[in-house]
C-alpha cells in the first residue's frame, strides 16, 4: 500500500464523507444514512495548495476558530465544464471535522507530506515584474488584490518590481543576480511577456556562450520558468496557453508549478537577431494595424479595434517573396482539425524528436539553407531545394508558433497549431477583394474555417524568409539613412524612459540592436512610415511596403529570416484543458463570477 495512504470517515458540515488519500489523489465521497457512496470530489495531490489545522478562512492568518478536531484543505477548484466559469480556476476550501485530535493530526501530517513531495516541482521564490501601464492600467491592483494573497497562501515569496520604463524587466533578467529565483512572472500584456522572453532567452544564451545573432546556432533551452498574469490589451500568450485570461487561474498554475514548453521563433535580419516571437510575426494587415494603433494608445485595448477598421478600409496589399521550409507532413497538419490541448500527443512526441535526435549539446548546425533535418530535429543539414518559394501580392503574411487564440479570436489565427511541436504555421492571404478579405477576418471570430477560402493558404513550417520584390528591397543607402533616423529616436526614447514617460513600443528590438552596436536596418520602419504612413491609413496614396508586427512590436526591417526553435522556453501553464479555451473575463459579455477586478 502507498505509504501516504489514509482513509477515515470525516464530516464536512453536517454530512459524512469517506475521505481517502492515496499517492495521487485526495478524495471525499458523500455517504448517505445507509452508508452508500454518493457524490465524490477528487483532487489530484498535485493540485493541493495548503493544509491547515482548525477552521481557516482564505487567509490562514485569519482563523475562524481553532478547533482541535478540524483541518482545512485548500486546493485548485475548476469552474463547471460547459458553464459560464468553464476554464476558470479558483481556490477551493474544505473544512473537515474529525472524531478526535489524533485523527486530525494524522490527516494533517499525511497531507503535508503529500504536499512536500510536490514541493520540488513548485516555485518557492519568484521575481515579479508589474507593468503599471499595460492594458487598462490595473496591473498593480490585480497583483495586490488577486495574486499576492494566493502566493502568500501557498507560502511562495515574491520580489516585486513595478516597472518605471520599458525594457526594465528585460534588462533586469539579462544583468542582475537571479540566484534563488525559481521563476519570473509578468503582470501585463504580450509586450511585457516579450520582455521576459528576451531576458530569459538572452541570459541563457549568454551563460551558454552562444551568439544569438548567428542564425545557424542551436539555442540552449531555458530553465527559468515564465509566469504570465494577464493584465494587458490582447494577452494572446496567456489565452493560448491557459485557455482563459484570468489572473486567479494563472496564479494557480504558477503555484502548482505547471510547466508548458513553448516554441519560439527567432527573427534575423542580415545576421543580426532582431527579436523573438511566440505568437504573431505578421506583415501586411497585422503590421499596419499595429503601426496605426501606436498612434491611438490612449484608447487602451480598443485601439486595436479602431485601427483594425481603419486599416481594413484602406484596402491594401503588398508585394513580396515568401520562402519556407515545410515541416514533416506526417507528424501533423494545420488543417487536420485537431487542437493542441493539455497533454497534447503531437507535442509530447516532438519532445523526443527535438531533443533526443538533435543532440542539444552540438550548438551549431549547417544553416546555409536550413537548421532543421528531415526527421524534425533541430539541427542537421538540408538541401537548398527544400525551400518552397511563393511570390505575389499579399493582404497578409502571418507566421505563428501557436494558435494565437485570444478574446478577439477564440480559436486563433491557426486553430490547429501546436504550442510545442517545433513548427509554426505560415498563413498566406493573397490579394482578395475587400469582401473576401472581410470574410477571412470575420472567420477568426467564429468556428468557420478561415483557411477554406480560395485566396488563403496555410503551411506548417520550420523556417520562413521574406524579401521585398526587386526595386523595393532595403538598399545599403536606405539602411544607412535608416540608421541615422534610428539613432535620433533612440535618444528620444531614452529621454522618455528617464523621465518616466510611457515610451511607445518598438523598444526591445531597437535597444537590442543598438546595445550590440549592430543597428543595421534600424529605423527602416520609421523611414517608411515617414514616406508612407504619415498621411494616415485611408490616404489614397497607397504605400508599397508594410511593416512586420512581431508579438505587438513593429520590426525595424522588412527582409527577415524566421526560424522556429522547438520548446525553447517554459511557462507556468499546462496548455488548454478540454472544455476551456473560449472564455475571457475581459470579453465583457461573459461573466467572471465578479471575481475579477477587470470587471469591477
Ligand atoms: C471583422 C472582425 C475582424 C477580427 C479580426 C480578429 C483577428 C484577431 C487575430 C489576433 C491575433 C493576435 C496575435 C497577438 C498579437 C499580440 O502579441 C499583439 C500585442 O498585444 P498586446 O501586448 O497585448 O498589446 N496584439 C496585436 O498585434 C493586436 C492585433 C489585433 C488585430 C485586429
Ligand atoms: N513602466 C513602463 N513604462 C512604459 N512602458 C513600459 C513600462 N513597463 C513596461 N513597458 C512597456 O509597455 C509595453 C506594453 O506593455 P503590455 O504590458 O504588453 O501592455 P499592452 O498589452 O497594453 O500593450 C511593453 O512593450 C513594455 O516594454
Ligand atoms: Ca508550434
Amino acid at each position: 500500500m502507498d505509504p501516504l495512504w489514509l482513509e477515515s470517515v470525516l464530516r464536512v458540515g453536517k454530512k459524512r464523507y469517506r475521505v481517502i488519500l492515496d499517492g495521487l489523489h485526495f478524495s471525499w465521497t458523500h455517504l448517505d444514512k445507509q452508508n452508500r457512496d454518493k457524490k465524490t470530489v477528487s483532487v489530484p495531490v498535485s493540485e493541493l495548495i495548503r493544509v491547515e489545522e482548525g477552521r481557516v478562512k482564505i487567509q490562514p492568518q485569519k482563523k475562524v476558530e481553532s478547533s482541535e478536531h478540524h483541518f482545512t484543505v485548500f486546493s485548485v477548484k475548476r469552474g463547471r465544464c460547459g458553464g459560464s466559469s468553464a476554464g476558470l480556476w479558483t481556490v477551493g476550501r474544505t473544512q473537515f471535522s474529525c472524531s478526535s485530535r489524533d485523527i486530525r493530526d494524522q490527516w494533517v501530517t499525511q497531507l503535508r507530506a503529500a504536499l512536500m513531495e510536490k514541493s520540488g516541482s513548485r516555485p518557492q521564490r519568484l521575481l515579479v515584474f508589474i507593468n503599471p501601464y499595460g492594458g487598462k492600467k490595473r496591473g498593480v491592483q490585480i497583483y495586490r488584490t488577486l495574486v499576492s494573497p494566493l502566493l502568500e497562501l501557498a507560502g511562495i515569496s515574491a520580489h516585486v518590481v513595478v516597472t518605471e520604463r520599458a525594457n526594465q524587466a528585460r534588462d533586469h533578467i539579462l544583468k542582475k543576480e537571479l540566484t534563488g529565483f525559481d521563476g519570473v512572472v509578468c503582470v501585463g500584456g504580450d509586450g511585457m511577456f516579450s520582455e521576459l522572453l528576451h531576458g530569459v532567452i538572452g541570459r541563457t544564451q549568454q551563460e551558454a556562450g552562444l551568439s544569438e545573432h548567428d542564425p545557424t546556432v542551436t539555442l540552449q533551452p531555458c530553465n527559468l520558468h515564465i509566469g504570465i498574469i494577464p493584465a494587458g490589451s490582447t494577452d494572446c500568450v496567456c489565452f493560448a496557453t491557459v485557455g482563459v485570461n484570468d489572473p486567479i487561474t494563472s496564479t494557480l498554475h504558477i503555484i502548482i508549478g505547471d510547466s508548458q514548453p513553448l516554441d519560439v521563433c527567432s527573427v534575423h535580419h542580415l545576421n543580426t537577431l532582431v527579436r523573438y516571437s511566440v505568437s504573431l510575426v505578421g506583415y501586411g494587415f497585422y503590421g499596419d494595424v499595429l503601426a496605426e494603433s501606436e498612434r491611438h494608445r490612449w484608447m487602451g485595448p480598443l485601439r486595436y479595434d479602431y485601427s483594425g477598421c481603419m486599416v481594413y478600409l484602406s484596402n491594401r496589399s503588398y508585394s513580396g517573396t515568401v520562402q519556407f521550409l515545410p515541416a514533416v507532413p506526417q507528424f501533423s497538419s494545420p488543417r487536420d482539425n485537431t487542437r493542441c490541448l493539455s497533454g497534447c500527443q503531437v507535442c509530447s512526441e516532438s519532445t523526443e524528436r527535438l531533443f533526443t535526435q538533435s543532440g542539444a549539446s552540438s550548438h551549431t548546425s549547417s544553416y546555409s539553407t536550413s537548421q532543421c533535418s528531415q526527421d524534425g530535429s533541430q539541427d542537421g543539414s538540408q538541401l537548398d531545394a527544400d525551400w518552397v518559394s511563393m511570390e505575389g501580392r499579399f493582404r497578409c503574411v502571418s507566421l505563428t508558433c501557436m494558435s494565437s487564440s485570444c478574446p478577439r479570436s477564440p480559436l486563433g489565427l491557426s486553430p490547429a497549431a501546436h504550442l510545442a511541436d517545433g513548427t509554426g504555421d505560415l498563413i498566406l492571404v493573397r490579394d482578395a477583394d475587400a469582401m473576401g478579405f472581410l470574410k477571412y477576418l470575420h472567420r477568426h471570430t467564429n468556428a468557420q474555417d478561415q483557411f477554406d477560402l480560395p485566396f488563403v493558404q496555410v503551411h506548417r513550417v520550420r523556417a520562413v524568409r521574406f524579401s521585398l520584390p526587386p526595386g523595393e528591397e532595403e538598399s545599403e543607402e536606405e539602411e544607412e539613412e535608416a540608421e541615422d533616423i534610428g539613432k535620433g529616436t533612440e535618444g528620444g526614447e531614452g529621454r522618455a524612459e528617464q523621465e518616466g514617460e510611457r515610451p511607445t513600443r518598438r523598444s526591445v528590438s531597437q535597444q537590442h540592436l543598438a546595445e550590440r552596436g549592430e543597428g543595421r536596418g534600424m529605423g527602416d520602419y520609421r523611414k517608411k512610415k515617414k514616406r508612407d504612413f504619415l498621411c494616415g491609413p485611408c490616404c489614397s496614396r497607397a504605400p508599397s511596403v508594410s511593416v512586420w508586427n512581431c508579438d505587438g512590436e513593429v520590426l525595424p526591417c522588412t527582409d527577415i529570416l524566421c526560424r522556429v526553435h522547438g520548446q525553447l522556453v517554459r511557462l507556468f501553464a499546462r496548455g488548454i484543458e478540454d472544455g476551456a479555451g473560449t472564455r475571457s473575463c475581459r470579453t465583457g459579455s461573459r461573466k467572471c463570477n465578479g471575481r475579477c477586478v477587470l470587471h469591477s
